[in-house]
């Protein structure tokens, strides 16, 4: 089986925020997510880190205000300065956490210009940060009105055209689906770009379990095909999150 994380900001929401790390532990987990870690001290969640001994899979670049507000600045071409700065930020404390990953959201925009901008600080990003692994993720249009990147084309592109050994794609099967009607045939198209998986299930983003997507298949076919990162369970659990866990024991 692949090497399951835990997404924090959507699992064991039955628990406040801190709570969540022993609880991901407890229930077997050895690593976690957290989309946006910027509202408690970094030490707090560092400690919470080691005391559970969980590793940080993945952080966001931060939005100012996730409920109803922008999605990310990388594309947005005024926003230049702004995702600068929010960039260095992210970067404290992806470090702080020994990070593997920060996934740079570009936020609501369309056109030439959000495209050259996106791809401008996307090169500024990876050589400001030559050691840390960043991503890119294409999310579905329904679930994110007005996303600048919600096409794996459009992805596999800009990584081509920035060209930067440490960023890659952020592959979720759930908005793969969304996006193309087939995933399978999407991460055969995007595998060699992809560094971190995100999973959940069809239509409602609840569990990963056989559905519309086959789960169980698709992660026989990701050990056979060697990927090694992590599979992070990011989706709306639809009852008690530890009762719907049997997707990282082999779907017991
Ligand atoms: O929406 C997702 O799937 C994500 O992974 C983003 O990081 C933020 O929502
Ligand atoms: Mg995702």
């Amino acid at each position: 089986m692949p090497r399951f994380a835990a997404n924090l900001t959507l699992l064991f929401t039955e628990l406040p925020f801190l709570d969540r790390f022993e609880a991901a532990a407890e229930a077997g987990f050895d690593a976690v997510e957290v989309l946006f870690p910027y509202e408690d001290a970094a030490p707090e969640v560092q400690r919470r880190l080691a005391a559970f001994g969980l590793h940080m899979v993945l952080i966001n670049t931060p939005p100012p205000n996730w409920t109803g507000g922008a999605r990310g600045f990388a594309a947005i071409p005024d926003g230049q300065d702004r995702f600068r700065h929010d960039f260095k930020r992210a970067l404290r404390f992806a470090h702080a956490f020994n990070a593997t990953h920060l996934h740079i959201m570009a936020g609501v925009a369309d056109g030439d210009a959000a495209r050259s901008i996106f791809v401008e600080n996307l090169t500024w990003a990876a050589a400001e940060a030559p050691k840390q692994s960043l991503t890119i993720e294409p999310i579905n249009q329904g679930d994110m009105p007005g996303y600048f990147l919600s096409d794996y084309d459009l992805a596999a592109d800009i990584l081509g055209e920035v060209n930067a050994p440490n960023l890659g794609l952020q592959f979720d099967a759930y908005h793969a689906h969304k996006i193309t009607g087939d995933m399978p045939a999407t991460w055969k198209k995007v595998k060699h770009l992809t560094r971190h998986i995100q999973i959940g299930g069809l239509p409602d983003r609840h569990e990963p379990l056989a559905g519309v997507i086959d789960y169980p298949a698709w992660f026989q076919g990701l050990d056979d095909g060697g990927y090694d990162g992590w599979v992070s369970g990011e989706y709306h659990p639809a009852g008690r999150t530890e009762d719907g866990l049997s997707w990282i024991k082999g779907f017991d």
